[in-house]
């Protein structure tokens, strides 16, 4: 698309939405589509309604000319046990087209549906990034500079907007949705969006600046200015008062009808949102160089695996980038000392964590005793005198998560950390081995997979099945093979950063124990036959010696 798709957003502001016409054809469709999603949060709870957030329009919705318009949706998703306020908010991009015109070549999968009533009655609302015009358009309104609506738009230092690349929907979407453009760059659209910097932009960034090697710089990024949630006013910043919203770009306040339930009827209406303070930029999305000839991490264990080949050297040198990053990430933004206080309320916290889990997951009760035992201890340095480090940490390292570039270069992608924490708990310093105890879990994980042939050990397929007997020879390599790259990673960490992680064994036990329960409570809603996966580990855990 060219500069002049850009202009015509601009101009053609005739045709105005309103909130309340825009959501009510729309939530009926939404509620049966969104929860489809991979990457939709709320899964098992019916949507009763929705809220928006805002609502601009990118390209005209109006139905002049063949072209497809195109929405940016910010929408909060009522379900039970949430208000309108505190319900998830999700990021949709909704491509709006004649009916009669062919929807593009994509999967069915993309279709919201056929809208009847309101300005864009009878016309087709779809999911626009398998759309390549519309992809196409997004690559350049992102690129450019400046604001439209409560949307912002940032270049990156020293980056220059690249225009005519084709778009390409990445498949194995995760808790995200990713486009990558002409195999020189990738769009990360988030989806489950909360007030405030996502650290998958500020991280990146801040290695950037201080000349990492180890991440993709972002080459821009956009974000939102909404208004804060009623009664959340701690991040208040400077900013326009009201969010706007339109579908053609023009900007109007929220105050009329926003909220309604998934039949369109309006349930409430006139909320005081244009009096209420903005809670700040909310990041969207955020480009950044792909990485071309690149294997993830994942990939390259399970094959190593399944032709029982040794991979420590790999894991040396991911331990090695590992801790790179983590200097660079402790040169660059806030560090911190934990003390007494600070390593009882981490213990607290994890044995809350552990508690909900087994309040959640049956299977694991029986261990949480053992489990404690591990919490108590890192409690107990604190009363001991000991104290900690803590810095910003990439907060959700695993094998999926690096990617090796063709002369076997480590990078670090996907600094968003847990997905489930809220955004605030996942910017706070942490200890280094939350990171190093991920990976250490993710060699056992990729041990737990039996990729290898072997057809008395492969009965039930190989990824994801029960572990079933450990006798099989490819067993034994597996088990030996987990424990040689976790070795293998700490060293090469201690290499870099001059500090073993094992030598912080309380430390590291606590730290591996509470993503180990992360994991449990992950499996079980997302994919229950891995449960046996992580709850292996927490059979080993719950067995450790008790702390002295
Ligand atoms: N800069 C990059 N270069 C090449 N591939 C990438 C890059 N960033 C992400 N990817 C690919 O996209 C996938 C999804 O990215 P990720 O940031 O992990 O998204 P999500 O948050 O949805 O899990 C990764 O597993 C990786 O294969
Ligand atoms: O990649 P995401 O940020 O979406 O992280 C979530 O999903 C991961 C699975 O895709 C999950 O990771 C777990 O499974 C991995 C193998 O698929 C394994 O390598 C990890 O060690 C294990 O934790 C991750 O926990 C979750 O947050």
């Amino acid at each position: 698309m060219s500069e002049s798709s850009l202009s015509r957003t601009a101009l053609r502001t005739d045709t105005v939405l309103s909130a309340g016409e825009l959501l009510g054809p729309l939530s009926r469709p939404l509620a049966e589509w969104l929860p489809r999603q991979r990457w939709f949060a709320g899964k098992g709870r019916p949507i009763s309604g929705f809220a928006l957030v805002a609502a601009t329009g990118l390209l005209p919705c109006d139905g002049t000319g063949d072209a497809p318009g195109l929405i940016h949706l910010l929408v909060r998703a009522r379900q039970s046990g949430s208000d309108a306020e505190s319900a998830d908010c999700y990021q949709l991009l909704l491509g709006v087209r004649d009916a009669a015109s062919p929807l593009p070549p994509v999967d069915d999968g993309s279709l919201i549906g056929r809208l009847s009533g309101g300005p864009l009655h009878g016309r087709v609302v779809h999911e626009a990034l398998h759309d390549p015009l519309l992809a196409a358009h997004l690559l350049e309104r992102i690129t450019t500079p400046g604001s439209l609506g409560p949307l912002r738009f940032r270049l990156g230092p020293d980056a220059t907007a690249p225009r005519g690349l084709a778009p390409r929907p990445l498949a194995a979407e995760q808790s995200n949705s990713s486009v990558v453009y002409g195999d020189r760059y990738i769009l990360k659209l988030f989806r489950r969006v909360e007030p405030g910097v996502n650290p998958d932009l500020e991280l990146p960034l801040a290695l950037a600046r201080h000349g990492s090697r180890r991440v993709p710089a972002p080459t821009a990024w956009f974000e939102a200015e909404v208004p804060a949630p009623a009664g959340d006013r701690s991040e208040v910043a400077a900013g326009p008062e009201a969010v706007s919203v339109s579908a053609t770009g023009a900007a109007v306040p929220v105050g009329t009808a926003d909220t309604q339930d998934v039949k369109g009827a309006a349930v409430a209406v006139g909320t005081a949102d244009t009096a209420r303070p903005p809670a700040g930029a909310m990041t969207l999305g955020v480009l950044q160089p792909y990485l071309p000839g690149c294997r993830d991490g994942w990939q390259l264990a399970l094959n190593a695996l399944a032709e029982r080949r040794d991979f420590t050297a790999e894991a040396r040198g991911l331990g090695r980038a590992t801790a790179e990053v983590h200097t660079g990430l402790a040169r660059a933004l806030p560090t911190c000392v934990l003390a007494r206080d600070a390593l009882e309320s981490t213990a607290a916290a994890m044995t809350e964590r552990l508690d909900a889990a087994g309040r959640a997951v049956p299977e694991l009760r029986p261990y949480r005793p053992g489990l404690r035992d591990a919490f108590r201890a890192l409690a107990a340095l604190g009363r001991y005198g000991h104290t900690c480090h803590a810095q910003r940490v990439h907060g959700d390292l695993h094998l999926g998560q690096v990617l090796s570039g063709p002369e076997g270069h480590w990078s670090l992608i996907d600094f968003e950390g847990e997905p489930a924490r809220p955004l605030a708990e996942r910017r706070v310093p942490q200890p280094v081995v939350r990171d190093i105890a991920g990976m250490l879990r993710s060699f056992d994980y990729a041990a737990c997979q039996r990729p290898w042939a072997e057809p008395d050990a492969r009965s039930g397929t190989g990824s994801g099945s029960r572990a079933g007997s450990e006798t099989g020879s490819g067993e034994e390599f597996a088990r030996r093979w987990a424990a040689a790259n976790r070795a293998a990673f700490c060293a090469g960490y201690a290499e870099a950063s001059g500090s073993d992680p094992r030598d912080e064994a309380t430390l590291l036990r606590a730290y591996e124990t509470d993503k180990t329960v992360y994991e449990v409570l992950y499996e079980a809603r997302h994919r229950p036959t891995w449960l046996h996966v992580p709850m292996s580990a927490i059979r080993r855990l719950a067995a450790a010696p008790p702390h002295p």
